[in-house]
């Protein structure tokens, strides 16, 4: 048996009884088109590490944290201040506290966090408490997805796969339930909290800024219903508390809406490990099917081009590639992604980049193979906390033109849009700090309106027109476009969203910057 619900303008949810549900398109839905909007996300809130700089009810972040003018220029003035019931969570508005406490609970969690308090609970613990108080006053709205109850919960699964996980949620389970009867409003049992616990971990996604740093936990119903594939035709994303998500590619009616449920930047083995660990599924998604084992391009040693790894000999110098060197190249990524994965893992500069290095030493493996976008990614983040642009600048520049091509291959997806953008402000430091220019070797400000033109021609369609994205961009743009003395003509309204290829004059520029890049993968590789 069949059921489908209607869920947005474009989107309806099918129910088979048989196989769990699923979102379709009930329209041809255009590429960067909107699919669904939630405003009002049943939960979502901060994670304990920004409890103090986000408000509790609209997340957005507090303007005097991450100081650095590169993620100022994401930010609008936010000044928070504590609930004075519990001190423990925070405010930018009045308007914000009064939803917060009559609409999502806090009004019902404030006594239990006060009565905890210096010791505050964790994440989990605090999304179950919201969640158990959500299925005691259900909306009629909720019943269209089944409510908290119809969520899937996998709990057996948790149960046979045992370990750390399953230990967790028992533990937390209890404390939970002991900690629900300081309300004296209700309370509930462990075994009903293990339930809520399993549930969250299956159907609650990140909350992330629009740098895509995690911020929170979010769990409605709506993205509940989407399924996941390696190869997604659909990106969610945040603004603030409001949930969106948007369409990568033109989606045909009937078809299936899919987005991803973990890192693009991951190898086939390792995202088949984590989906069926983490969501008890083996993803059977056209690019789990058809991907080859080892990556499907390298670089070939001796002439330096891309080319197939399933071939012996370079077509370009005739060089000979050896299948050891490729099966000991994709083993010591591997093990390097393992490392990673381990909490204590050593994550300063020097291990870093003496990772990256061993990487590039092997000779063989692209800049989109992973761990070395992610690796490149750290280490200019590390870079700019740091004040040092110059390094973050080659690192970012490495990914705009060698990995985000390969591994975004749409223009304007939104990761793609705000790394470009990124970019830029990283480049706007580096030549307040060396306005001689970068060695000599770019023109500053054609390249910086460049890449701005790129975003703000792509943000519509990776962010939606009325996202704070594309309003922070249209801002920037317009600052550097007086800085710089570019006038609004109809020549430049061309460029938008072609990058730099499309300016006349910047030939010569896009030639510096691939030397720039080639020379600093040179040096990574010695
Ligand atoms: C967030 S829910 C998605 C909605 C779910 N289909 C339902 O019926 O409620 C996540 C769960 O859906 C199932 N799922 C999601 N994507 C899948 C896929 N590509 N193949 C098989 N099962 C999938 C898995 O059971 C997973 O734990």
């Amino acid at each position: 048996m069949s059921l489908s619900v209607d869920i947005s303008d474009n989107a309806y949810l099918k129910d088979r009884l048989s196989a769990g549900r699923f979102i379709h398109a009930s329209t041809l839905v255009s590429a960067g088109s909107e699919i669904i909007r939630v405003e009002d996300p049943l939960i979502c809130i901060p994670d304990e590490a920004h409890l103090d700089n986000c408000c509790h009810y609209c997340m957005s972040e507090e303007s005097s944290t991450g100081t650095e003018s590169v993620y100022q220029a994401y930010k609008l003035p936010v000044k928070l201040s504590y609930c004075l019931g519990c001190r423990v969570v925070k405010y930018c508005s009045k308007a914000c506290q009064t939803a917060d406490w009559k609409r999502k609970n806090h009004k019902y969690e404030c006594d239990i966090y006060k009565a905890q308090y210096p010791r505050i609970l964790p994440t989990p613990a605090r999304a179950m408490l919201r969640m158990a108080k959500h299925f005691l006053n259900e909306t009629p709205s909720a019943k269209v997805f089944g409510g908290i109850g119809g969520l899937k919960a996998h709990t057996e699964e948790f149960q046979k796969a045992g370990g750390e996980r399953w230990e967790m949620g028992n533990l937390t389970a209890k404390a939970t339930a002991e900690f629900s009867k300081v309300s004296k409003q209700i309370s509930f049992e462990p075994d009903f909290m293990r339930d809520l616990y399993c549930k969250l971990l299956i159907n609650s996604v990140t909350v992330t800024t629009q740098t895509f740093d995690p911020i929170g936990i979010c769990l409605t119903y709506q993205a509940a219903m989407f399924n996941h594939s390696c190869d997604p035709n659909a990106v969610m994303l945040f603004d603030g508390r409001r949930l969106v998500v948007r369409s990568l590619k033109e989606i045909a009616k009937d078809t299936e809406i899919t987005i991803s449920y973990i890192d693009n930047l991951m190898t086939g083995k390792e995202r088949r490990r984590e989906l069926s660990e983490r969501y008890f599924f083996d993803c059977k998604c056209s690019k789990c099917t058809s991907e080859p084992p080892s990556p499907d391009y390298i670089v070939c040693p001796k002439c330096d081009q891309s080319v197939s790894s399933t071939i012996k000999t370079c077509p370009a110098c005739n060089g000979p590639i050896s299948d050891d060197k490729l099966t000991a190249a994709v083993m010591l990524a591997e093990s390097i992604n393992q490392g990673r994965e381990k909490k204590n893992t050593d994550k300063s500069v020097d291990a870093l980049l003496k990772n990256l290095k061993s990487l590039y030493a092997t000779n063989l493996l692209l800049s989109s193979y992973p761990p070395i976008p992610q690796l490149h990614q750290d280490l200019a983040m590390a870079y700019i906390d740091a004040g040092d642009y110059n390094a973050a600048f080659q690192h970012l520049l490495t990914l705009y033109v060698r990995a985000y091509p390969r591994i975004y291959e749409t223009s304007f997806h939104p990761v793609r849009v705000v790394r470009t953008f990124t970019l830029a402000m990283v480049l706007i430091q580096v030549a307040v700090d060396s306005p001689e220019g970068f060695g000599g070797r770019t023109d500053f400000t054609k390249t910086v309106w460049g890449l701005l033109t790129e975003v703000i021609g792509n943000a519509d369609k990776s962010h939606g027109a009325d996202s704070s994205f594309a309003e922070i961009v249209r801002r920037k743009t317009e600052e550097v476009k007086a800085d710089i003395g570019i006038d609004s003509n109809r020549e430049a309204d061309s460029w938008l969203g072609q990058g730099l290829k499309a300016i006349p004059e910047l030939g010569e520029t896009i030639q510096k910057i691939k030397k720039i890049v080639d020379d600093f993968v040179a040096e990574l590789r010695a």
